[in-house]
This record gives C-alpha cells, structure tokens and sequence, in this order.
C-alpha cells in the first residue's frame, strides 16, 4: 500500500481559480487588489519563489508591484521601501522576502510593515492576534497546511499532531493554529533540544516536519497510516531536498511531497491573504 498524496499544486490551482472570481467581483465593486514584494538581494532561490508568487498575481487578477533592492542595499534603503508600500493605496497588501540579507535588521523591518497590509501574517501584531485567536491574517505556510489537510478530508479534530521546526513561519504559528477549537488538534512542537524524536512521531497521527534537515523522518518513525508533511527544504549539492524519505510512502497513509505539497499552498494562501484583506475593508 503506498500512501495518498496530498497534491498541494492540484489544490492550490483550486484556490487561484477560486479567487479569481473574488478578485474580479471585487473590481466590480470599484475594490482594487494589489500585491507587494520587497526582494533584497540576489539569492536565486528568494528570486525564484518572488517570481512565482508574482505569476500566480497575473493569473488571479491582482495587481502585482515589484521592490527589488541590491544585495548591498543598507537598512535605510529597506526601510523606505517598506514606508513606500505602507503609502501606497495600489498595494493592498505586501511580503518583505525573507531572509534579508546578513547584516539587515529582520526583525525591525518586519515591525514597519503595516499590520492591515501584512499578507505574510508575520507582524508582531498579526502573531499576537493568532496567541489571543482574534481574527487576522494567519503565516500562508500553516494556513496552507490546514487548508491541505481539509482538502483530503485527513482527520484533524482530537489528532495527535508532532509539528517539528519552531520556526516563526512554519512550525511555531502552525502549533498555534492547530490548538485552536477550530481545529482541536493536540499538538507536539518538537525542536533541536527534543531528546527522543522518534518517539514523538511514532505516536503521531500527523507529522508536520519543518526543520529543514535532509530526510530528517524515516520510515521507522512514522505509524502506519499516519499523514505526513514535507515542509522543510534544503540544498543537498545544488538539488532541493525536502525533511522526508522516500520511503516513508510505503508506511504513511498520506504524504505532501515536496516539491508540490506545502510550498504551492504557502503561495496560494499569500493571495488568499490579500483577497480576504480586500474583502473585509469591502464589508
Ligand atoms: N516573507 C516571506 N514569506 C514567505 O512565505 C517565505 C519567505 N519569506 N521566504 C522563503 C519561504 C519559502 N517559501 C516558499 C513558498 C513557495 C514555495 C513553492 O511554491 N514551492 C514549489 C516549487 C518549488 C520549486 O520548483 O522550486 C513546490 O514546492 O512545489 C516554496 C517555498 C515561502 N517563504
């Protein structure tokens, strides 16, 4: 038996074509819909994932506005591009590309960001809305994943979930989002300081890894049946590994691959974002 994908690519296709139609009943309205990026630097993975998100704007209809900065750009440089995007009414909502380059202040840029412009979910504001489950726009990684989780009808409610990766855009906000009574999942946030891994995760019913260590979660950690998700990825000699073995398709009941689990519904939830801003100031 070899385990259901859950085919974030096919779901995320789902969700553009969606909000489409919102889009385009919005302009209807007279309510325009614009995304932003602030992109510093020449990663050429940063440049790739930018570049799709803007594809995926021209697709749905939403006005898309570029920010590129040199690698070398200075604090000040960054800051006032954040300042322009909060002024600007064309941007609706917008992503400062992380990380920023060494040297940049991450978190204090990330705090400039207007909390009623922030399509990433990550202000501090937005964060304590999500501690204190107050409506707001939630981190597009962990709203895609139970956005994926839904979609396959994987059961959530009461689930014994090991989330791995404390990280503030994945595993951290994903620990929050689950424990809510929407969702009344328990939840297991395991890190580099958990002592047993394996013996978290064989007790899961989902395994979410974020660590972004390469095949990370082997098929003898994982019970039969259980859904797991692959989020994590890093660059084992230029090719893009993700935290999950291949073999533990053979033992798992559902697995988002990646490529094509997670990241697609981290891309779509960004436009889901915007378009839930725009509706909500529409109302
Ligand atoms: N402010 C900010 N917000 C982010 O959401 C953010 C960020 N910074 N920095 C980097 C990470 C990474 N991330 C991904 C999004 C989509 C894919 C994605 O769509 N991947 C596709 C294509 C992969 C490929 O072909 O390279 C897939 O998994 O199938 C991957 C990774 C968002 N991040």
């Amino acid at each position: 038996m070899t385990a259901q994908i859950l085919d974030g690519k096919a779901t995320a296709a789902e969700i553009r074509n969606d909000l489409k139609a919102r889009v385009a009943a919005l302009r209807d309205r007279g309510i325009a819909v614009g995304l932003g990026t602030v992109l510093v630097g020449d990663d050429p993975g940063s440049h790739a994932y930018v570049g799709m998100k803007h594809r995926d704007c021209a697709e749905v209809g939403i006005r898309s506005i570029r920010r590129d900065l040199p690698a070398d750009a200075t604090q000040e440089q960054v800051e006032q591009a954040v300042a322009e995007l909060n002024a600007d009414p064309d941007c609706t909502g917008y992503i400062v590309q992380l990380p920023l380059p060494k040297g940049l202040d991450e978190k204090r840029v990330l705090e400039l960001i207007d909390p009623d412009k922030d399509a990433d979910g990550l202000h501090p504001f937005n964060l304590g809305r999500l501690v204190l489950m107050q409506p707001g726009p939630l981190p597009c990684t962990p709203k895609g994943i139970v956005a994926l989780l839904r979609r396959f009808d994987v059961p959530l409610r009461g689930a014994e979930v090991v989330v791995i990766g404390r990280g503030v855009t994945a595993g951290r906000p994903l620990g929050l989002l689950l424990t809510r009574r929407s969702e009344n999942a328990t939840v297991t946030l395991c890190h580099t300081g958990t002592k047993d891994l394996a013996a978290h995760t064989r007790k899961a019913d989902i395994i979410v890894a974020a660590a972004g260590v390469p095949a990370l979660i082997t098929a003898d950690m994982v019970k039969p049946g259980a859904a797991v998700l692959d989020v994590g990825v890093s660059r084992v000699n230029g090719k893009l590994t993700g935290d999950v073995a291949p073999d533990v398709a053979e033992i798992a009941g559902w697995v988002a691959p990646n490529p094509g689990g997670v990241g697609p519904m981290t891309r779509a939830m960004l436009l889901a974002n915007v378009v839930e801003a725009a509706e909500a100031t529409a109302s």
